[in-house]
């Protein structure tokens, strides 16, 4: 009998109820140096190690909540007839590779599923095909461990993120087919593209959209998360009729670590956050902007002085944990540049991060995180329940190459509320 649960995240920390992941699988290897950028990779990772750092990430959440792997999710919804034709439909226009629909509709669900994942090969029967240096009528979803950024959950809803790059634009479709169809979740999606006003200039990740609390949003305008992006994000709250507020944090296109706003800003606890101190704290080129929200309309938006004193105002008084430590430049650029400042919170004070940013891990623990390995946790040597404030480490040497750390690879679909 399968379990339905209503979908429901409303704050960063809340007690972890579900998440969907995606152990990285061929699609990450299926590249060459010539295309690894256009895959999004500033390298190429060595699938068997990162498998088994991943193993570290999702058996630490295996023990601690209901997880859920993208593969079985979407072969569950594909063993229906209706909805496997409607998706191949869909996936084959969207990507003009209508020719291959047939072929597509005969592979059982579980072949799909991994295929729509991995990749199609391209068939070799036609001269075109023979010369073309592609390898793919579809290509593999290589950034799908990251299952942050194609959907977010919304408070009670599901939002289908809008990708800025075509290479990750099929994760979305897949999520949106999953939230939809899935009798594993009670929920509405949001899809941008289902609204007549939405233009190419709107996009939206999930690794730019946080969820502060009840209230308040914290969203990147970055290079993946337009203002367009964003202002359909404040058209939805306006349906709400209740004062909500959105706190804007431009960031730079480049370098590519900066892409999200999970890469330098993440919640820890009730009362500290993580932050790459020289851009949220020093640097005041990218303005932090806060949108007030009031009885369906947009009330005000006034530049705020930055990220933690606009929280501040607004009831939250974080710490700032620095990544890489507060005293050398070199080692916080070094670290952020390998997702140090990129956490997951499974609760309050009880995050997951990368073991090889130690100057990190060293400041978390001055701020009072305990530092355990994720291994000793998964052997049963500690147990967590003992532990009030935690980081759990995981090696990150090789999934960090991949450009995400722990919460871009979690897809958060319930937290328990938050005893403030
Ligand atoms: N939330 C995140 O920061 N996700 C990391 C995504 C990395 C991936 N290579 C990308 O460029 O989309």
């Amino acid at each position: 009998m399968i379990k339905t649960i209503d979908t429901g995240v409303f704050s960063e920390i809340g007690e972890l109820e579900g998440v969907i992941l995606h152990t990285p699988g061929k699609e990450v290897e299926n590249m060459t140096p010539s295309n690894a950028e256009r895959a999004l990779y500033s390298d190429i990772l060595n699938l068997s190690v990162a498998v088994e750092e991943y193993q570290q990430f999702s058996g630490v959440l295996e023990k601690v909540t209901q997880t859920y792997q993208v593969k079985d999710l979407l072969a569950e919804i594909l063993e229906q007839p209706k909805i496997k034709l409607s998706l191949i439909e869909k996936i084959c226009t969207y990507e003009q590779v209508l020719n291959i629909k047939e072929d597509l509709l005969e592979l059982p669900a579980t072949e799909l599923a991994r295929q729509l994942i991995e990749g199609v090969n391209l068939k070799t029967d036609s001269l075109t095909t023979f010369l073309s240096d592609d390898r793919y009528s579809l290509r593999p979803l290589h950034n799908f461990f990251f299952t942050r950024d194609a959907s977010v959950t919304m408070y009670d809803k599901v939002l289908i993120s809008k990708m800025a790059n075509k290479v990750r634009e099929r994760e979305a479709i897949v999520m949106e087919a999953i939230f939809n169809h899935s009798s594993r979740f009670k929920t509405q999606t949001v899809n941008p593209l289902n609204f007549y006003n939405v233009g190419n200039e709107t996009m939206i990740e999930g690794g730019d959209v946080q969820i502060a609390r009840e209230d308040v949003l914290v969203i990147g305008n970055s290079a993946r998360t337009s203002s367009q992006g964003i202002d359909f994000i404040v058209n939805q709250l306006k349906q709400k009729k209740e004062r909500h507020y959105v706190v804007v944090q431009q960031l730079p296109d480049t370098p590519e670590s900066f892409i999200h706003l999970d890469m330098v800003f993440t919640f820890l606890d009730k009362d500290a956050c993580m932050v790459y101190e020289p851009l949220i704290l020093k640097d005041s080129r990218y303005s932090t902007i806060l949108i007030t929200i009031d009885n369906g309309e947009v009330a005000s938006i006034e530049k705020k002085a930055n990220l933690i004193s606009c929280l501040k105002d607004l009831g939250m008084d974080l710490k700032p944990i620095c990544c890489g430590g507060s005293s050398d430049i070199w080692t916080q650029e070094r670290e952020q540049w390998h997702s140090g400042a990129n956490f997951f919170a499974m609760g309050p004070g009880k995050v997951l991060g990368y073991a090889r940013n130690v100057y990190t891990m060293e400041e978390m623990n001055k701020n009072g995180f305990e530092i355990i390995k994720a291994n000793d946790v998964i052997s049963g040597q500690v147990d967590l329940a003992e532990y009030e404030k935690y980081v759990v480490t995981i090696g990150g040497s090789e999934l960090s190459r991949g450009g995400g750390g722990a919460r871009c690879m979690s897809m958060p679909v319930r937290r328990k509320p938050v005893k403030w």
